[in-house]
């Protein structure tokens, strides 16, 4: 029996991954949930699965949920609580499904506490990815990734040694707009945006994919998981979402992992490592299957993956400041404060203005963030006035 914590359970991938766990209730037991204000969805989730740790952020949410619940489960509010659902006693993995650069202290809680990760938070590798596979190393922790890409590849891998890896080919759907020139990107919508081609998932993930800064943060999420140089991680575009990653080894051999676009398989498989489980998710027909198709990406009308590439590249605490950038610009964006293609604009004179740090220790690291936030947050303004 496994028991798992699961931070941000009321988001996309939370409920996937409790969907999974009610599935398998012989297999997963709920040790601690926590959200950051759905206080009702989170009530249905302590009802059904009887937790011994339920958590709110939000402190209003947390105290009116503390006043009207007559349960057993322990609730907690604010970040501290998510620390102790990060922590307790009662769980031996985490899942960090969470959005954002706030998915960076509880996960390495959770590792100093000894807690097997199952990473579906790419931020926090993308902020500070040398920092946190030390500390996984130090502790002797896993890290298993939920990220379907990522998913992918750790499968491609098995049985075999990283050294024997040539590339990594992450695929990318391409988003809403692939084909689209920037004049055609002008005047796209938040609802264009939200509109993914296969995936449901939060709005901040949907808004990275329309980007592609997702596959920016992805590639930097990459190259920490399975420690490969950047030149050894290319993106390719493959827009029906089937084969979710390839390896290519030095024998020049192509390892592909294919599915349906279903993110219960990769959650499922992260938890169950290293054994299958049995699942009736929707399987590939291949006889229905008209074509699968592949072309490389646009990366001069959608910059975000360059400037990703080049904050990887240059390490340090860029790749963190790519993240705040992208963070503040896609809830800009989000909040009609500024159009799709000033995202991409916001990263760039962020990371423009940044005075990098090489080896940034974590108190550097969140002043880094910090400092990346507030003058996005300029940026926003200005483009705002325009
Ligand atoms: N969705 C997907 O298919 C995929 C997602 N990912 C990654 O997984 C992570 C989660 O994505 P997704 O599920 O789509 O996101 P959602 O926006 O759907 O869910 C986010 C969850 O995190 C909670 N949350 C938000 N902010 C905080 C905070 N500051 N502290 C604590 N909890 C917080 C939310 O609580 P509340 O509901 O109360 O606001 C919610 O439970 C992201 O890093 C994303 O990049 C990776 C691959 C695929
Ligand atoms: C499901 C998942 O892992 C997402 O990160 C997905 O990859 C987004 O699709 P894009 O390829 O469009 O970024
Ligand atoms: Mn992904």
């Amino acid at each position: 029996m496994k028991h798992v914590s699961i931070l941000g359970s009321t988001g996309s991938i939370g409920t996937q991954a409790l969907d999974v766990i009610a599935a398998n209730s012989d297999k997963y037991k709920v040790a601690a949930l926590a959200a950051y204000q759905n206080e009702k969805l989170l009530a249905e989730q302590i009802d059904y699965f009887k937790p011994p740790i339920a958590v709110l952020v939000d402190k209003q949410a947390a105290d009116r949920m503390v006043r009207s619940y007559k349960g057993q489960t322990k609730i907690v509010a604010g970040e501290e609580g998510l620390l102790e659902a990060a922590t307790c006693n009662q769980a031996d993995t985490v899942l960090t499904s969470l959005v954002g650069f706030a998915g960076l202290n509880p996960t390495i809680a959770a590792i100093k506490a000894k807690k097997n990760i199952a990473l579906a938070n790419k931020e926090t590798l993308v902020a500070a990815g040398q920092l946190v596979m030390s500390l996984a190393k130090e502790n002797n922790v896993n890290i298993y990734p939920v990220d379907s890409e990522h998913c992918a590849i750790f499968q491609c891998l098995q049985g075999d040694e990283s050294k024997h890896i040539k590339r990594i080919i992450l695929t990318a759907s391409g988003g809403p707009f692939r084909g689209r020139t920037a004049v055609e990107l002008e005047n796209v919508t938040i609802e264009d945006c939200l509109r993914h081609p296969n995936w449901s998932m939060g709005r901040k993930i949907t808004i990275d994919s329309a980007t592609l800064a997702n596959k920016g943060l992805e590639v930097i999420e990459a190259k920490w998981l399975f420690g490969v140089d950047y030149n050894m991680i290319d993106v390719c575009v493959h827009p029906q979402s089937i084969i979710h990653s390839m390896v290519e080894f030095i024998d020049s051999s192509v390892i592909a992992q294919m599915g349906m676009p279903d993110m219960r398989l990769p959650i499922q498989y992260a938890l169950s490592y290293p054994e299958r489980v049995a699942s009736n998710f929707p399987r590939l027909d291949f006889t229905t299957l008209s074509a699968l198709t592949f072309e490389n990406p646009d990366t001069d009308n959608f910059p975000a993956l360059k400037l990703a590439y080049m904050a990887g590249e240059t390490g340090g605490t860029l790749p963190c400041v790519f993240n705040a950038a992208n963070e503040i610009a896609v809830y800009a964006f989000l909040n009609s404060e500024i159009a799709f293609l000033d995202i991409a604009k916001v990263i760039r004179y962020t990371m423009e203005n940044h005075v990098l740090i090489a080896n940034p220790d974590l108190e550097q690291i969140h002043a880094a963030d910090k400092s990346a936030r507030q003058y996005a947050l300029l940026v926003v303004k200005d483009l705002t006035k325009m």
